[in-house]
């Protein structure tokens, strides 16, 4: 689906009730099938965590998990470990272009059956799970930290549980720290110390339920929404907590800087224009613990105007496409002047956004979602814009809802 977004102004107070977490459902959903006591509420609806669920109660002997990074990586980890089952883990073209070695070294380490089926070093794998006898492993931690959760998912089902030990600068911390403060909640036993990990073995878990809090990285696209809104614009999600588990909660303060202010009230924040931002302002962040929103902030950037200096960014270009050269591609084409380096991206401020541009989004829910607000600006076009359903299945629906106004094309 191609979508025509008119130049729009949205209503000056709405309301947007985002889904869960695909980042904790995702753990949750795998935790789950380890022990089906645990009970899960608001569940993510995305496309993702729907490939999670349907692979984990599959029994077929080919599992095609599309674009969905963490299920790749996370059922790597829990197949391997699952005595006499033998499956074949594939998925989109783009999922055979993302390395998983760092992660299948590892469970070979702690004795797991891998093969690859076409090149060295990235999915389809085929796996026999395999009692893991092993505690100890080394790897990589510069590269993603889905390999890290992956194996800390299972790591209280091992004999003795398992100690990793991290090599070189650990990347998108917050996501591994997200996976232990799940392990917490179910009672296994944890440790992050310096670069190393360390988790107890558990047999069984008492009954209990999690509330899955709801995704903050598609809470960005309404940070980015009311950034380029008018002072007074306020924009209430739900259901959030300020102690969150998500790494991209960081928006809160971030967007201090695009005159959003963020106030926690019950379950909801309420994001309001406060202040106009002055264009001389220069945008400088290292986003190496939130990755997933470095889109967003490059379009807000862009669309106030502002300079903006992104460091960190080295996991962007082995996601669901390169996010670096894309959005380099779709802001040159809107007339941004921008550059990109492996993992920087330097954006210089601009007066005007060229109307009626065609954003290709290259299969990226992201680049979909990132690009949408700048239709406060000037009528937009999103191709494939069917691509949000991997993490934000509504969120054409929520854009509609809170004034944003569409042709069909
Ligand atoms: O563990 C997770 O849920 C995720 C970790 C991050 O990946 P990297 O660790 O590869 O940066 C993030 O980009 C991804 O969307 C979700
Ligand atoms: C990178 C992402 O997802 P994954 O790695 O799980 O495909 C994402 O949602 O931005």
């Amino acid at each position: 689906m191609t979508l025509h977004i008119q130049k729009s102004t949205i209503k000056s107070i709405s309301e947007v009730k985002i889904t869960g977490s695909k980042s904790e459902a995702n753990r949750l959903l795998i935790l789950q099938a380890l022990y089906p006591q645990l009970q899960i509420e608001n569940v993510s609806n995305s496309d993702d965590s729907q490939l999670m669920l349907n692979a984990l109660t599959s029994s077929e002997a080919v599992i095609d998990i599309h674009h969905a990074g963490t299920a790749m990586r996370f059922l790597t980890a829990y197949f391997s470990s699952k005595e006499g089952r033998e499956v074949v883990l594939t998925g989109s073209k783009r999922m055979k272009e993302r390395p998983i070695g760092v992660l299948v070294e590892a469970l070979r380490q702690l004795g797991a059956n891998i093969e690859y089926i076409e090149n060295e070093g990235f999915p389809p794998l085929r796996i026999k799970g395999q009692r893991l006898t092993k505690t100890k492993v080394t790897l990589k931690a510069n590269v993603s930290s889905q390999y890290i959760s992956a194996l800390l998912l299972i790591a209280q089902t091992l004999e003795n549980g398992l100690e990793l030990t991290l090599d070189g600068k650990i990347t998108s911390v917050p996501y591994i720290k997200m996976t232990l403060s799940l392990l917490d909640e179910i009672g296994v036993a944890n440790s992050f110390k310096g670069n190393s990990i360390t988790v107890k073995p558990i047999s069984e878990i008492k009954s209990k339920t999690i509330v899955v809090e709801s995704d903050w990285s598609s809470a960005s696209y309404f940070y980015s929404i009311v950034a380029l809104s008018n002072v007074g614009t306020k924009i209430t999600l739900s259901s959030y907590k300020k102690d969150s588990l998500q790494g991209d909660s960081v928006l809160a303060d971030i967007y201090k800087l695009f005159g959003v202010r963020t106030t926690f009230k019950k379950n909801t924040i309420v994001l309001e224009k406060s202040s106009i931002v002055n264009n001389q302002t220069s945008i400088n962040l290292d986003l190496s613990n939130a990755p997933d929103i470095a889109q967003t902030i490059a379009v807000t950037s862009f669309g106030l105007g502002l300079k903006c200096q992104l460091t960190g960014l080295h996991t962007l270009k082995i996601k669901e496409t390169d996010r670096l050269e894309a959005l380099k591609t779709e802001l040159t084409k809107l007339g941004a002047k921008i550059e990109v380096t492996n993992d920087t991206l330097t954006l210089y401020s601009s007066t005007s956004v060229i109307d009626d541009v065609q954003i290709e989004t290259y299969n990226d829910h992201r680049m979909a979602m990132a690009f949408a607000p700048l239709a406060l600006k000037t009528s937009i076009t999103i191709k494939d814009a069917d691509v949000v359903s991997k993490s934000y299945p509504d969120f054409w629906l929520d854009l509609e809802q809170i004034g944003f106004n569409f042709d069909k094309a």
